[in-house]
């Protein structure tokens, strides 16, 4: 449950006062999503999504996050877009915490993918990414190949505890991944973390995209291999090309990408199944005994990483 920090009544209706809103009508918190505590606020103006940010997310970072999906929005994206208090300013304080309201977006995440999902995600992925490319803010991607060591050190000693020599394994991987990780692909603004649990849908449609805050600087390319394993396998394990080719042709239609960036997929595809597998081992060795969330499985991004280490090129991913 990740609602982590209590709302005072008083200190609630003080804050919505600030933005011209209120009285809260109803406001519950968002049992959904693990980084943040966030709450669904319905007052006599609209709905709106309160998030209070917790200590895993940089409050240096907000107002890349925040001035982000301001940007998107305003340029047609169908993401958030953080509300002004009458101060001007879309970052606050509440409960000891930074603290910023966004609208709601309608739509559901898809539990089951199908098809037709991939396909519009493509589409909207590559309008982002096209969108994006005036913000005039950037940040690194700290958990590209720079920052995979750091944590693999961290899960070093305990890693085969979770699986009989992965240390060796993971060991390897990344020193080819750093040998060979590529340096001028075209890149710009990316999501990072385009999840099925960050995309809503209704009635087949993309309807918003949501948490923006992996977003940052890096190989449009990698955000595709990234869509890649969160949507093209099947909860069996098996790759899905039909699904791989319908994301990358509609992206494609969209933003044509070129033959570097086509070329360097199976690679981008395994960086990106490190940089998950890495993130859910370190969780999965270091999470408190009894905490509310339960971390993901390391080794369903262990697998991915193995199916693309057998690719021998772009066309195992279903595009010529
Ligand atoms: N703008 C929005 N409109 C409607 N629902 C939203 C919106 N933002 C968040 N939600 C709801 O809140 C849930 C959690 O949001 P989110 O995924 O951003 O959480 P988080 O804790 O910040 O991130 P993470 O998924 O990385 O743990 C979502 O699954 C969705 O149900
Ligand atoms: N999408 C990430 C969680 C952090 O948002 C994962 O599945 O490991």
């Amino acid at each position: 449950m990740a609602v982590y920090t209590e709302v005072p009544p008083e200190e609630l209706e003080a804050f919505l006062t600030c933005y011209g809103l209120g009285p809260a009508l109803t406001f519950k918190g968002i049992a959904e999503g693990v980084e943040n505590s966030n709450f669904l606020l319905e007052t006599p103006q609209g709905r709106y999504i309160l998030t209070l940010y917790e200590k895993r997310v940089a409050r240096d970072d907000l107002p890349f996050f925040l001035g982000l999906m301001e940007h998107l929005a305003s340029r047609g994206i169908a993401c958030p877009t953080p509300l002004h208090a009458e101060d001007g300013a879309i970052l606050h304080e509440l409960a000891g915490r930074p603290a910023a309201m966004v609208t709601f977006l309608e739509g559901l995440w898809p539990r089951r993918i199908h098809p037709f999902h991939c396909q519009e995600l493509g589409t909207h992925l590559a309008r982002l990414h096209l969108a994006g490319g005036d913000f005039p803010l950037s940040r690194p991607n700290n958990l590209s190949v720079t920052g995979w060591r750091p944590l693999y050190e961290a899960c070093r000693s305990r890693a085969d505890e979770v699986v009989p020599g992965l240390a060796l394994e993971l060991g390897n991987e990344l020193a080819f991944l750093e040998a060979h990780w590529p340096q001028d692909l075209p890149a710009g603004v990316i999501h990072a973390d385009l999840f099925p649990d960050n995309v809503f849908f209704r009635e087949e449609k993309l309807t918003g995209l949501i948490d923006f805050y992996f977003a940052c600087n890096d190989f449009y390319a990698y955000d595709l291999a990234i869509c890649l394993n969160a949507w093209c396998f099947e909860p069996d394990g098996a790759f899905n090309a039909t699904k791989a080719r319908l994301l990358l042709a509609a992206y494609r239609n969209v933003r044509p990408f070129s033959g570097a960036e086509l070329d360097a997929l199976p690679l981008l595809a395994r960086g990106a199944s490190l940089r998950f597998h890495l993130t859910r081992l370190y969780d999965w060795l270091n999470h408190p005994e009894g905490a509310f969330v339960q971390p993901k499985d390391p080794r369903e991004y262990l697998d991915k990483l193995r199916f693309h280490q057998q690719v021998r090129g772009p066309g195992a991913y279903g595009l010529d």
